[in-house]
């Protein structure tokens, strides 16, 4: 049933707000509790005037919509929303112990059992996003937060103030996109000319890929997992390169190596080459994920781990 918090209309004399957490294109992030039962939140503040010329109201709500359904333990829970004049506010779970990516750069990269402890809890949080035909949820490390107990969470919803889940604009990285979405002419997004009006030009500045609502199936999310196994393994992810150009070729030609240092086992090698496939249907299905023999040895049944 509907509990009591979904019911209720919060306002923002409900919380003190604490400290800024984070911020984003169109707002920041604050520490807050619920005076009534001391919960604590994290507080996102979206101003209606840069969601208004962004055109992104409609796809906030559907995004409410879903993320607000999502029941994970391994997903960041949307508890709720209000708004006044300016402002949308969103009533997010607080991940105590913050960004993933952050902690991945003060250890360089992470041991085998604590990469494949997160590629675990991604495979089954991914395996329920898709048993409710929600489509993927952007895994790269910026949008992944470590809970209380160190569990990972999904926090896309929360980073999608800056990159809606539907037109995504990605300025820069390429690095998680697989080939069909690099290579793609059709659905998945259209690439804007953002420099001269001639040739589009892979080199130059930013890319700005607006992916369009498009069904991502899992094969995708495969895909970037992979990637995001490889990154925490070595500390970058696998296609990684100077230019824009060079990390797209990379990309489509599945031009995967794998360095000598740091030294990674063959286990872990051999479910990041099942991943990293040119062909989507080739991919290791999430769910044979969860039975490779490197995920049954390294992964800690609770999802949970500390240390590099
Ligand atoms: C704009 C935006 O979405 N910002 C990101 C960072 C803050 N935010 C958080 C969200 Cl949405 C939820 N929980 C968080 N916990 C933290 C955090 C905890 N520590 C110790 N340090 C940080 C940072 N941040 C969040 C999402």
């Amino acid at each position: 049933g509907v509990s009591a918090t979904e019911k209720k209309r919060w306002t923002l004399n409900d919380f003190d707000i604490g400290k800024p957490l984070g911020r984003g294109k169109f707002g920041h992030v604050y520490l807050a509790r619920e005076k009534r039962s001391n919960h604590i939140v994290a507080l996102k503040v979206l101003f209606k005037s840069q969601l208004q010329q962004s055109q992104v109201e409609h796809q906030l709500r559907r995004e409410v919509e879903i993320q607000s359904h999502l029941r994970h333990p391994n997903i960041l829970r949307l508890y709720g929303y209000f708004y006044d004049q300016k402002r949308v506010y969103l009533i997010l779970e607080y991940a105590a112990k913050g960004e993933l990516y952050k902690e991945l750069q003060k250890c360089k990269y992470f041991s085998e059992r604590r990469a494949a402890t997160y590629v675990a809890s991604l495979a089954r949080a991914l395996i329920y996003c898709h048993g409710k035909h929600v489509i993927h949820r952007d895994i790269k490390p910026e949008n992944l937060l470590i809970g209380a107990q160190g569990e990972l969470k999904i926090a896309d919803f929360g980073w999608s103030v800056h990159t809606f889940n539907r037109r995504r604009t990605m300025c820069g990285t390429l690095d998680y996109l697989p080939p069909e979405m690099v290579l793609s002419r059709k659905m998945y997004f259209q690439i804007f000319r953002v420099s001269s009006p001639t040739i589009f030009n892979l080199t130059s500045c930013c890319i700005f890929l607006t992916v369009e609502s498009v069904e991502h199936d899992a094969s995708v999310d495969i895909w970037s997992l992979g990637v995001l196994c490889y990154e925490f393994l070595y500390g970058v992810p696998p296609f990684e390169a100077k230019e824009h150009s060079d990390t797209y070729r990379r990309i489509v030609q599945v031009d995967l190596k794998f360095p000598p240092k740091p030294i990674v086992s063959s286990g872990a090698k051999d479910l990041i080459s099942q991943m990293l496939v040119k062909e989507s249907a080739q991919r290791l299905p999430l769910h044979k994920l969860l039975e490779h023999p490197w995920i049954i040895q390294n992964a800690d049944p609770s999802g949970i781990y500390r240390g590099c």
